[in-house]
C-alpha cells in the first residue's frame, strides 16, 4: 500500500554509545559536529548548515546500537498519517508527546516491515545555524546529515518497502543473474537518503554526513592522524563510483560506522535515470579499483526494539557481494573480458 505521507529527507540518527565522553571526543573534538545539548544521558549534535536541534543524538547505554533512524516528514499532519499508515500494516507504533525526545514535536516512532526503528517528525527547536561561523569551523567542517545505510537480508523486498514510501531509486548493483546486492533511494534531490546493503539485517551499516569540499575530507584524516587515532579509518578516502562521491569511512569508538562524503550529484528531475552496476565491477565501489576491506562488508551496528531490546538478525539467503567479487578466481575485471591483476584483488583475507 503506497503512503499518503510526505517523506523529505534524513533528518536524525539516535545511537546508543557506552562512554559519552568519549564519543563526544570523537565527534566533537576531531569531527568538530556542534553541541546544541548535552547532559549525563545524552548528547545532541548538529553539523555546520543545520538548523533543526540537532541531527545525531549519542545516548549513553551498556550496548552500542541503533536506537532510531528519524525522517522529517513535510508538515505536523503527515505525523499522524504515518502513524495511521504503520497502525494499518500492523507494525508497532509509538506515539512520542513533544519533547519525548528533547528538540522535537510530536512524533511517531515505529519498527518497520525491515525491522528498524524508525522515527518520523516534522515540529523540531530551531537554534543558530553555523553556516558562517568561519570562526569556530576547523579544516573538516561538516555541512549536514546526508543519509543512511542499511544492511537487510532481501534487496527487492527492502527497496519494494522504500517505493511504497515515495522513495526513488538513483543506482543499484546486480549480476547478470539479477541478484540485487545493493540498492540507492532518495526522497531529497541527491543520489540517496537510504541505502540498501544486502547481508544480515536488520543492521545499522552506516550514517553519512556531507561536507561541501574533499580537502575537508583529507583534512579530517590529517587530524585523525595528528590525534594517533588513524585506526579510526576504516575505509578511503576515496572516489565512489556508485554517487560518483568522495568518501571516508570511519568507526567510533563503539564500532559504529561514520561516513564523511561529498559531490554526489543531483537527481531531482522526474526522469532521472536509475545507474546499474555489475557487481564484478572493480570499480563500482571505489572509482580507482581499490579494494573494499572485510570489516565494511561484514560489520554492522545491532538495531533496538521499541523498548530497547536488540532485534534478531535475520541471514541473507542470497549470495554475498564479497563472495561473488573476490578477485582471485577471475571474478572481477577494471576492463570487462580481461583477468584482474594480483595487487588489485578485493577482500583478500
Ligand atoms: O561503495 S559505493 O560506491 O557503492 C557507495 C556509494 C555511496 C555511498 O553512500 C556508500 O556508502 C557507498
Ligand atoms: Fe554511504
Amino acid at each position: 500500500m503506497t503512503a499518503d505521507f510526505d517523506i523529505i529527507r534524513a533528518a536524525y540518527a539516535e545511537l546508543i554509545v557506552r562512554d559519552l565522553a568519549e564519543s563526544r571526543r570523537f565527534y566533537v573534538d576531531i569531527l568538530g559536529l556542534v553541541v546544541t545539548h548535552e547532559d549525563d544521558e545524552a548528547i545532541y549534535l548538529r553539523a555546520f548548515e543545520e538548523y533543526l536541534h540537532h541531527s545525531l543524538v549519542l545516548r549513553q547505554g551498556p550496548v552500542p546500537a541503533l536506537a532510531a533512524l528519524a525522517y522529517r516528514v513535510r508538515s505536523q499532519a503527515e505525523v499522524a498519517k504515518a502513524a495511521a499508515h504503520f497502525e494499518s500494516l500492523g507494525c508497532s507504533v509509538e506515539h512520542r508527546a513533544s519533547g519525548a525526545t528533547r528538540g522535537i514535536g510530536e512524533a511517531v516512532r515505529v519498527i518497520d516491515p525491515l525491522g528498524f526503528p524508525v522515527e518520523f517528525f516534522y515540529d523540531a527547536d530551531h537554534v543558530e545555524r553555523y553556516t558562517r561561523r568561519y570562526d569556530v569551523q576547523g579544516s573538516g567542517a561538516i555541512s549536514r546529515l546526508d543519509h543512511f545505510n542499511i544492511f537487510t537480508p532481501d534487496v527487492p523486498a527492502a527497496q519494494a518497502y522504500y517505493e511504497s514510501l515515495g522513495f526513488r531509486v538513483s543506482e543499484d548493483i546486480q549480476d547478470e543473474a539479477g541478484t540485487v546486492y545493493a540498492s540507492w533511494l532518495y526522497r531529497k534531490a541527491t543520489v540517496h537518503d537510504i541505502a540498501l546493503t544486502g547481508g544480515g539485517g536488520p543492521r545499522l551499516h552506516h550514517i553519512a554526513f556531507a561536507t561541501h569540499e574533499r580537502n575537508q575530507i583529507v583534512n579530517i584524516c590529517d587530524t585523525l592522524g595528528a590525534y594517533r587515532l588513524s585506526d579510526r579509518i576504516e575505509r578511503g578516502p576515496g572516489r565512489h563510483g556508485v554517487s560518483n562521491a568522495f568518501y571516508l569511512y570511519l568507526r567510533d569508538p563503539d564500532g559504529h560506522r561514520v561516513e564523511i562524503y561529498t559531490h554526489d550529484y543531483y537527481t531531482g528531475d522526474p526522469d532521472n535515470p536509475v545507474v546499474t552496476w555489475d557487481v564484478h565491477d572493480n570499480q563500482r565501489r571505489d572509482w580507482w579499483g581499490n579494494p573494499v576491506v572485510p570489516s565494511w562488508y561484514s560489520e554492522g551496528s545491532t538495531v533496538l526494539d521499541l523498548g530497547g531490546s536488540p532485534i534478531t538478525i535475520t541471514e541473507r539467503t542470497e549470495t554475498e557481494e564479497s563472495e561473488v567479487t573476490i578477485g582471485a578466481d577471475g571474478f572481477s575485471y577494471t576492463r570487462k573480458g580481461e583477468a584482474m591483476p594480483e595487487y588489485k584483488l578485493g577482500n583478500q583475507v
